[in-house]
């Protein structure tokens, strides 16, 4: 996929409640607009990379973008969960996410164990992913170092393949 890594950030609204309902791993959501704005060549699937909410810490996360044909959404959308145990939760707060590589297409289960399984696959892998140095650099990336701006409007924070970044 060229447009990887891709930088993206936008504020976290409202999903289905479902994540840390059902599953255990609560994955936060992007506006439609960030997720409207994708690259034609990133396909729907799960994938990996780092995530920062606000100006905390950076984290290994990982992210489903699709329609989740478990649950039959009707609506495309995009949700990180982020490999770190977080005092509350971040509603309407800024998620920066650099997403570096692919994992594997989204897919139906005939269970909730079963999607849960394949989810803590997708979080080993990440992890173990994104501890190679060619990903482990991407967290000193001057796009976590810009102004997370809050307050900005959402022209100035458009999204941007590695290519655009000049990485
Ligand atoms: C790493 C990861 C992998 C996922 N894989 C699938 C999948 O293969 N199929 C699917 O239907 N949903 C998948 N999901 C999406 C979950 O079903 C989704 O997070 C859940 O529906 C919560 O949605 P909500 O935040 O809108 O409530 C995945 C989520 C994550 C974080
Ligand atoms: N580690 C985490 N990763 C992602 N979101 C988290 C995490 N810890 C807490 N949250 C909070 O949980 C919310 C997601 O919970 P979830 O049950 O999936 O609800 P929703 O359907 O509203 O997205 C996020 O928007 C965020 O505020």
């Amino acid at each position: 996929m060229r447009s990887l890594p891709y930088f993206c950030r936008g504020q976290v609204v409202r999903g289905f409640g479902r994540g840390s309902k059902d599953l255990g791993i609560p994955t936060a959501n992007f506006p439609e607009s960030v997720v409207d704005n994708l690259p034609a060549d990133i396909s729907t699937g799960i994938y990996y990379g780092w995530a920062r909410v606000d100006n905390g810490d950076i984290h290994k996360m990982v992210m489903s973008i699709g329609w989740n044909p478990y649950y039959k959404n009707t609506k495309k959308s995009m949700e990180t969960h982020v490999i770190h145990k977080f005092k509350e939760d971040f509603y309407g707060q800024m998620l920066s996410v650099a997403m570096v590589g692919y994992i594997r297409p989204e897919r139906g289960f005939e269970s909730l164990d079963e999607l849960k399984a394949a989810i803590h696959s997708d979080i080993e892998e990440a992890k173990i992913k994104l501890d190679l140095p060619e990903h482990l650099k991407l967290k000193e990336h001057h796009f976590f170092k810009t102004s997370q701006g809050r307050h900005l409007p959402s022209s100035v924070r458009r999204c941007r393949t590695g290519h655009e970044m000049q990485l």
